[in-house]
């Protein structure tokens, strides 16, 4: 931390040329915003961020072409930032800001693959040549960033505590091979944060491949994760090549997992156990190296308790768990979300809508969200596509203002049919979430669904 008073505009001409990116990282808030307009003004595009976790965020999901780094903030030091940088095989070059008596750190910042540092106070002019050094060192066409590829389009990341403490999570678990359980409402965002941990892994540039296991019939499951052989069943009419194999070195995503049934279960425990598949139908075991990342938006231990789900695949499937709380929960992260949907929105319809006026956006942050990030995309393009003017208002969206901000759907008896047809259309046909709006047990639901003959 220091003054900036070191840094003059007037020094320094604007430069205007192709744009490159600077990541800045510093918790002094005016120094920080001082070097980020220094940055402007000089010819640069600079984000600023205050500690590693957000600093982790943008390096995650932006184009970055330098890091100028604080050595000392709030969740960890530059260091750490280095080795995790390091862990990812990230090349944008680093400049670390050190203050008086930090020669130490910055050393060891150096030998970490720092590109440079400077002391702080900083003079402007070396700071431009050294950033002017470290970013010819870095051809502009070069890879922008390794962690995150192009699949992970139109992603953003919130900003509340608790997705704070998720990306923390997935930045922690996302370079081991780890299984992970990832948790959480039907719409939360379960598979995409699969898709995160993968970007963030060293098999990023390996496959990852999502299977929806409530699709897959007890049949065909085999054959789809493990392959077949022509001939090996009536309609294998020719070789198939399964998704373990496919996914070789790389993650398989198996979202849904409590609804394999129990026989694929075994083989999948084998599968991950031995690392070997068997192709449906041959005699041969093929060697497989797949990470499993494995989605469930039901309770699993009920699920084992009634005998449905295998214990021991549990464990090997829980290595480690991560819950995605629900949108309503992390209400200061709506805006952003609600923001990158509009933008997709837009793209999607051709339209151009600019944003939300201030009392929109405080009814889509009272909303109940029970579809969490998927109802709020989804609502947010019906706003778009009808939208007349520039800026979507409250009389936009009439639908939330007479709801209560705290749903209540709790199961009454006068009408129990009609609320559970209504509910199970809400989560369109999720039974485990109609269970919990209903605050009905599964089993109970299940019994009402017999009793009142509903289908889905
Ligand atoms: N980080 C994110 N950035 C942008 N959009 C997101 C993000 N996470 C989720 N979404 C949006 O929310 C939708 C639902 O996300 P996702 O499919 O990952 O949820 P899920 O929890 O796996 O749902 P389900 O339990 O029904 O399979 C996505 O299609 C996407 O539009």
């Amino acid at each position: 931390m220091c003054s900036g008073a070191q840094i003059s505009a007037k020094l320094f001409i604007f430069a205007p040329c192709m744009k490159q990116t600077i990541l800045l990282i510093e918790d002094d808030a005016t120094f920080g915003t001082m070097l980020q307009k220094w940055c402007g003004r000089n010819g640069f595009e600079a984000e600023l961020c205050s500690d590693i976790a957000s600093a982790q965020a943008e390096l995650t999901h932006k184009k970055v072409d330098l890091v100028l780094s604080d050595l000392r903030l709030p969740d960890g030091d530059g260091i750490m930032l280095l080795h995790w940088m390091r862990d990812l095989n990230m090349d944008t070059p680093v400049i670390v800001m050190s203050s008086y008596g930090e020669i130490q750190s910055a050393v060891a910042a150096m030998k970490l693959g720092a590109e440079d540092f400077l002391e702080k106070p900083m003079n402007p002019a070396i700071l431009k040549e050294k950033i002017e050094q470290a970013l010819l060192k870095k051809p502009v066409e070069a890879k922008p960033v390794k962690a995150v590829k192009a699949n992970v389009d139109g992603m953003v990341m919130g900003k509340s505590a608790v997705a704070r403490q998720m990306y923390d999570h997935i930045l922690k678990v996302a370079p081991t091979r780890m299984s992970v359980l990832i948790m959480g409402e039907s719409g939360t965002g379960k598979e995409y944060a699969a898709r995160m941990i993968h970007e963030n892994s060293p098999r990023r540039s390996k496959p990852f491949i999502a299977v929806d296991c409530g699709s897959l019939s007890r049949e065909l499951a085999p054959s789809e994760l493990f392959g077949h052989l022509k001939g090996s069943f009536t309609s294998a009419i020719e070789d198939k090549t399964g998704v373990f194999v496919q996914a070789d070195q790389g993650t398989v995503f198996l979202d849904e997992v409590g609804n394999l049934s129990y026989e694929v279960q075994v083989q999948l425990l084998r599968a991950l156990q031995e690392q070997k598949v068997r192709p449906v139908g041959s005699v041969k075991d093929i060697k497989v190296d797949v990470r499993i990342l494995a989605a469930t938006n039901e309770n699993l231990e009920e699920a084992i308790a009634e005998g449905r789900f295998r214990e021991d695949l549990y464990h090997r499937l829980n290595e480690f768990s991560l819950f995605i709380a629900p949108i309503r929960d992390r209400k200061g992260d709506i805006e952003i979300f609600a923001n990158e949907f509009l933008r997709q929105a837009n793209e999607e319809l051709d339209k151009s809508v600019q944003g939300f006026s201030s009392d929109a956006m405080a009814l889509l942050e009272k909303h109940h969200w029970s579809g969490n990030l998927r109802e709020l995309r989804n609502t947010v393009r019906r706003l778009v596509l009808f939208a007349s003017n520039d800026i979507i208002t409250v009389d936009d969206i009439p639908a939330f203002a007479s709801q209560s901000t705290n749903e209540d759907l709790a199961l009454q008896p006068d009408n129990e049919r009609e609320q559970i047809e209504n509910v199970l259309r809400k989560t369109r046909g999720n039974k485990t979430l109609a269970a919990q709006l209903l605050k009905i047990d599964r089993k109970t639901l299940y019994n009402k669904m017999h009793l009142y003959g509903i289908k889905l």
